[in-house]
């Protein structure tokens, strides 16, 4: 008799939440549920086309698409949150339905710090894991989304102290294995909260600096003497909040960040692409979180 499939439902089928069902989807043990909201015609329709730098060109037809965990009436044994982090504590109890508190793993695919403490609240006993991606993609139309060649994530625990860890680990070791199947760049690590500030001390400069300018990195840079600078001070401003909070970053990660820019080729930001869309944009998560944690100054 064959295993029953690995349960996994895409909550947030945006660009990131839709690259990550591809990769998902290459896996044969895996079966797709997504639940899309402006693109869920479209993707019901005629599923997702990705074009990738990296990947190539693919239709993805999820098993099922779903307007809410709570239409899709079965429980999953991965819930892959990659919404937007603007209403973080509306989500739990949208992805309840789906939620088995011991069969379930949360997996975090966004932006931001702090991201994980409204499902740690709402599901004390669920494993989460905690994701930091660097991949570069856009949704241009519903249901259509195109990746660049930038591709990168960090996955780790948000460790639960109410469950076993080596139960953690098996669940992190096997959802990183379906990741692997799909080819795509990523990396576990030990403390995934470093990632998750360096990738903010990131974003806290170049998502409102494009915003703001309507610049992509690169003009932004090139446009005055005080820019470098400024970028620069920005960053060192979000280090000095993660160091006072105890996480081990260190100045330097400002030059290896600026040496990441400038291999890059210019670009806009997550961002400027809300921005330009009319849409919400991730401001507390990435620049009004940092100082409120507690014990930061
Ligand atoms: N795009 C990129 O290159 C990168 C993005 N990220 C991060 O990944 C995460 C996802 O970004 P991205 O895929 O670009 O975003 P998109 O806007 O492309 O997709 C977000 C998806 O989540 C839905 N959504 C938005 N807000 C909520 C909410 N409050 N509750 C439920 N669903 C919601 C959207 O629905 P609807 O379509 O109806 O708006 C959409 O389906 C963000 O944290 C972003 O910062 C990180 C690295 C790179
Ligand atoms: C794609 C990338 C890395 C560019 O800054 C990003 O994180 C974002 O746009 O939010």
């Amino acid at each position: 008799m064959s295993n029953p499939p690995v349960e996994v439902l895409v909550y947030g089928l945006g660009a990131i939440g839709s690259f990550y069902a591809f990769i998902l989807s290459c896996s044969e043990e895996v079966r797709l549920t997504v639940v899309a909201r402006s693109n869920y015609d479209a993707v019901k329709a005629n599923g997702i086309k990705i074009t990738s730098g990296n990947h190539g060109e693919h239709h993805v037809r999820p098993y099922r698409v779903v307007k809410s965990a709570a239409e899709a009436g079965q429980k999953f044994d991965y819930i892959v949150c990659a919404h937007k982090a603007i209403d973080q504590s509306g989500v739990p109890p949208q992805i309840e339905p789906g939620v088995d508190a011991a069969r379930t793993t949360i997996v975090i695919i966004q932006n931001g710090v702090g991201n994980e403490e409204p499902f740690r609240e709402s599901f004390p006993t669920t494993t989460i894991l905690s994701c930091v991606t660097w991949s570069g993609v856009r949704q241009p139309q519903p249901g259509v989304v195109t990746h660049t060649k930038s591709e990168d994530m960090q996955i780790g625990l948000y460790p639960n102290k109410a469950r076993d860890s080596a139960a953690e680990t098996a669940r992190l070791t096997h959802f990183a294995s379906l990741l692997a199947t799909g080819k795509t760049v990523f990396q576990i690590v030990p403390n995934i909260q470093v990632q998750r500030w360096e990738k903010v001390v990131w974003n806290a400069a170049w998502n409102p600096l494009t915003t703001l300018t309507l610049m992509d990195s690169h003009s932004w840079l090139n446009s005055s003497e005080g820019a470098t600078p400024m970028t620069k001070k920005v960053m060192k401003e979000v280090i000095d909040v993660a160091r006072a909070l105890g996480v081990p970053i260190e100045y330097e990660l400002i030059d290896r960040l600026f040496e990441r820019i400038l291999r890059m080729p210019p670009i806009g930001s997550s961002m400027r692409t809300d921005y330009e869309n009319g849409k919400p944009i991730e401001v507390d998560i990435i620049l009004g979180y940092p100082p409120l944690i507690k014990g930061s100054s």
